[in-house]
């Protein structure tokens, strides 16, 4: 049965734009998140006609759904925790995020398992949960949006519910070479893609992983595959009357003055910002810092790589391995050039957003080295807020490649020595250069801001 409050325009992600923590004293704590989807949704007004359907996350989530003092225009679903569990670490982030991402490695290689396929049936109901609550929710012909690999199977599912709707997915990540998708089990890799193919409108975020889309489409399923089902490439840009403003804000003042001391007077700073995540090869990038201060000694005393990364996925043991070899390799480092003065690495391995935007504004190198990437908005933000020009060391592998390989130091980022000569490259560029290129590169990245990439993909569901 449809809602009587039914919505024109449904957005459905894992993740929503509000968390709750569950405070001491039995209250409960709402928190904004912030993001593409966020403002993106706030450009047609969040409200009346609009709804967000996300999952319960967390105790505090799954309190405010219980209590039902949810925010207007947003719809937690209360999943079973362990079916969640399920679907999301063990499926969307162990398998479908290795896949897309190509991460797999001896001794991490898949095993498709009767684990793996216990996990899987969750996924199927995690997918069916969001599938029944879209179309109690939607109003006849309303356009329904889905996001990323963790709901691939939701557009199929919708449409045998209401095939009066108007849907989209769009893709956040890259998406597999065929050979690589091959990996999954046959009868898995055709449910996701006739999943995607329910949609109207299968969308990404560069060119090239909707070309990889439609050819593992056309492998699994067979000519004619996409029939019926439009391919789309919108590039989301960064957000630069945001950032713009929120990095002249007070805190970042003070983390810029902060930071300054602990650089040290003089010295130049390479700057990288992710989550700690397998795909962004933060240990590549300690180790082709390393390089340098080994190859060239004159950096030594002269440069600081900072390194914010923030916690992720720690329910994963991989990522806690990954955290630990983070960390230990910038503390080898830092014991074994550091000096009195001098701290070769400064890691932090927690989020501070004041604090990122203070690095960003002080680069003089930024590194973004993905092994695959949908996007990288790191590479998109530096520009935008950089107070006097940033040289880009960017891997060719992430999304944003595309959009700034021409004004940036393209690397391959397997190559630990050809990223060590990069960074020498972006050490030295002459001041006029960088700030030429920064302000190249800020246009391109600020393109397609986020609130008009979500209204790109309204009107082509629309039109399309
Ligand atoms: O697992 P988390 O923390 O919810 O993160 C998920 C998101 O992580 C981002 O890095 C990806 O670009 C998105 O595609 C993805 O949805």
């Amino acid at each position: 049965m449809v809602s009587e409050h039914a919505a024109q325009v449904l957005v459905a992600s894992n993740r929503g734009p509000v968390s709750y923590t569950l405070r001491e004293d039995g209250s409960l704590d709402a928190r904004r998140g912030g993001g593409g989807l966020v403002s993106g949704l706030s450009a047609i007004g969040q409200g009346a006609d609009s709804l967000w359907v996300c999952a319960a996350l967390g105790d505090g989530d799954r309190e405010a759904v219980r209590r039902g003092t949810g925010e207007p225009g947003v719809r937690m679903l209360d999943i079973d925790a362990g079916v969640h569990a399920d679907a999301y670490n063990g499926i969307a982030n162990s398998v479908l995020w290795f896949v897309h991402h190509m991460l797999y490695q001896t001794p991490l290689e898949p095993a498709f398992d009767a684990e793996f396929r216990r996990q899987w049936a969750a996924y199927e109901t995690y997918n069916r949960a969001f599938a029944d609550a879209l179309a109690a929710e939607a109003a006849p012909g309303a356009v329904v949006l889905v996001q990323d690999y963790h709901l691939c199977l939701v557009p199929g599912m919708l449409r045998e519910l209401r095939p009066d709707l108007r849907i989209g997915h769009f893709s956040h990540t890259p998406w597999a070479p065929v050979d690589y998708f091959r990996l999954l089990p046959d009868d898995i890799a055709r449910q996701l893609l006739r999943g995607l193919l329910g949609a109207d409108r299968v969308a990404f975020l560069t060119r090239r992983w909707a070309d990889a889309f439609a050819a593992c489409a056309v492998d699994v399923l067979g000519d004619g595959a996409l029939d019926g089902t439009a391919l789309g490439v919108h590039g989301l840009g960064a957000d630069a009357d945001f950032l713009r403003a929120r990095s002249q804000r007070q805190d970042v003042e003070e983390w810029l003055v902060r930071l300054r001391e602990r650089v040290g007077a003089g010295r130049r700073t390479v700057v990288r910002v992710d989550r700690t995540e397998l795909s962004k090869n933060i240990v590549r990038g300690l180790l082709a810092y390393r390089q340098l201060l080994t190859d060239r000694p004159e950096w030594r005393g002269r440069v600081v790589h900072i390194a914010f990364a923030y916690p992720s996925r720690q329910d994963l043991a991989v990522y806690r391995d990954y955290t630990a070899s983070v960390r230990r390799l910038a503390e080898e480092i830092n014991a074994a050039y550091g000096t009195d003065d001098w701290q070769p690495v400064l890691l932090e391995l927690d989020d501070d957003f004041a604090r990122s935007l203070a690095a960003y504004r002080m680069a003089d190198v930024a590194l973004v080295n993905p092994i695959r990437d949908g996007m990288n908005l790191v590479a998109k933000e530096v520009p935008v807020v950089s107070d006097e020009g940033c040289a880009l060391v960017l891997s060719r592998e992430a999304g944003a490649y595309e959009e700034l390989g021409e004004d940036a130091i393209v690397v391959n980022p397997y190559d630990v020595m050809a990223t060590a000569d990069a960074l020498h490259e972006a050490l030295v560029m002459e001041p006029q250069e960088r700030t030429e290129r920064t302000k190249r590169l800020a246009a391109a990245a600020t393109a397609l801001p986020p609130a008009a990439w979500f209204l790109d993909q309204l009107a082509a569901l629309a039109s399309e």
